[in-house]
């Protein structure tokens, strides 16, 4: 029997050097019955490095259920997951991975700083006091660092959670609801703070049913209902059609042909839709605009419009399974 020569030896590990890092999250086929309940039927997705992936669907789709199987706090009856392309079970692995889960609840016994400092010791990290007294100032706590969590309000408590979540520079951040208990000002935080994150190349995951939210940060979208992925995919490909209203005055039959050109026309009164490709090239528009000047139209509005991924995911939860792309 031949021993490998270290010069193939070198060549493997440089090309096992040279793959592009594994994916935040990767999970194949989860399934979770709770007695005769399916919660979980065959759900994959990924979440790549650095992206922020939106979790949506009603209450009782499974988007909890499913967070918990990817952290090995619920065992699946079948399925795989890999975290940042580990088992979810190692150890290293799951120190790598912040985590908010929806009932949250911290020792009340502890002050604020107390409790960052044993996460910190439990995620086997170092992490210097004043970077994690800049965490807590993060999650607006800053002034609260000595006082104990039982006398936190929930909205304090959960600014907390997300503190806990942030504070050992995880590579992953798992937020299960993080905005429930919180006020407008709290969640526009969040908003920055998820925008923060995806700037420094940490993915997210991110379950909300805040849709608005999802919509202004994540790259992508997975859509669960009664336990099954019903949609998926960019924000792009979920809103597809983009649309262009304008409100114009003086149209003649030719004006109205040169819209038409531009894409499917409806009118209301002087409102005007075209409907646009998906991806629409960047002159359609302006030129489209010219053109009506030119043709002594005047141009009161032009206003881009989409879809809303509210209407669009009321429209997918509304469409029965079986009809579903
Ligand atoms: N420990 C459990 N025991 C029994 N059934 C459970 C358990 N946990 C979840 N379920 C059931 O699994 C299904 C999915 O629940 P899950 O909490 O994952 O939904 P969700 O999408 O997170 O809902 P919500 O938006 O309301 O938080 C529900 O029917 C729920 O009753």
């Amino acid at each position: 029997m031949g021993l490998v020569t270290s010069p193939a030896l070198d060549a493997a590990a440089q090309l096992v050097a040279d793959l592009p890092p594994a994916s935040a999250v990767w999970c194949s086929g989860l399934r979770k019955r709770y007695r005769k309940r399916t919660a979980v039927d065959g759900v994959s997705f990924a979440v790549g490095r650095g992206e922020v992936l939106g979790l949506l669907g009603p209450n009782g789709a499974g988007k909890t259920t499913v967070i918990k199987m990817l952290l090995g706090l619920v065992r699946p009856d079948a399925g795989e997951v890999l975290l940042l392309g580990k088992p979810s079970a190692e150890p290293a692995s799951r120190a790598r991975v912040g985590y908010l889960p929806e009932l949250f609840r911290y020792q009340p016994w502890l002050t604020a700083a107390e409790v960052l400092k044993l996460h910190v010791r439990l995620a086997g990290a170092q992490v210097a006091p004043t970077e994690r007294q800049e965490c807590l100032a993060t999650v607006g706590l800053a002034d609260r660092a000595g006082d104990r969590v039982g006398g936190f309000s929930k909205g304090m408590q959960q600014r907390l959670g997300l503190a806990v979540a942030l504070v050992a520079r995880p590579e992953l951040v798992i937020l299960d609801e993080p905005t429930s208990a919180l006020d407008p000002l709290g969640r526009a935080d969040v908003r920055d703070l998820l925008l923060a994150l995806k700037a420094r190349d940490v993915a997210v995951l991110l379950n909300s049913h805040l849709i608005g939210e999802v919509e202004r940060v994540c790259d992508r979208v997975v859509i669960l209902d009664k336990g099954r992925v019903a949609a998926a995919g960019t924000l792009p490909e979920l809103l597809g059609r983009r649309e262009v209203r304008l409100r114009l005055d003086g149209v003649t039959a030719a004006v109205e042909t040169r819209l038409g050109a531009a894409g499917p026309l409806t009118r209301d009164g002087d409102e005007f839709v075209v409907t646009l490709p998906v991806e629409p090239d960047p002159d359609t528009v302006p030129d489209l605009v010219a053109d009506l000047v030119s043709l002594g139209v005047r141009v009161h509005a032009v206003e881009p419009a989409r879809v809303s991924l509210e209407e669009r995911l009321l429209d997918i939860l509304r469409t029965p399974h079986e009809e579903r792309g």
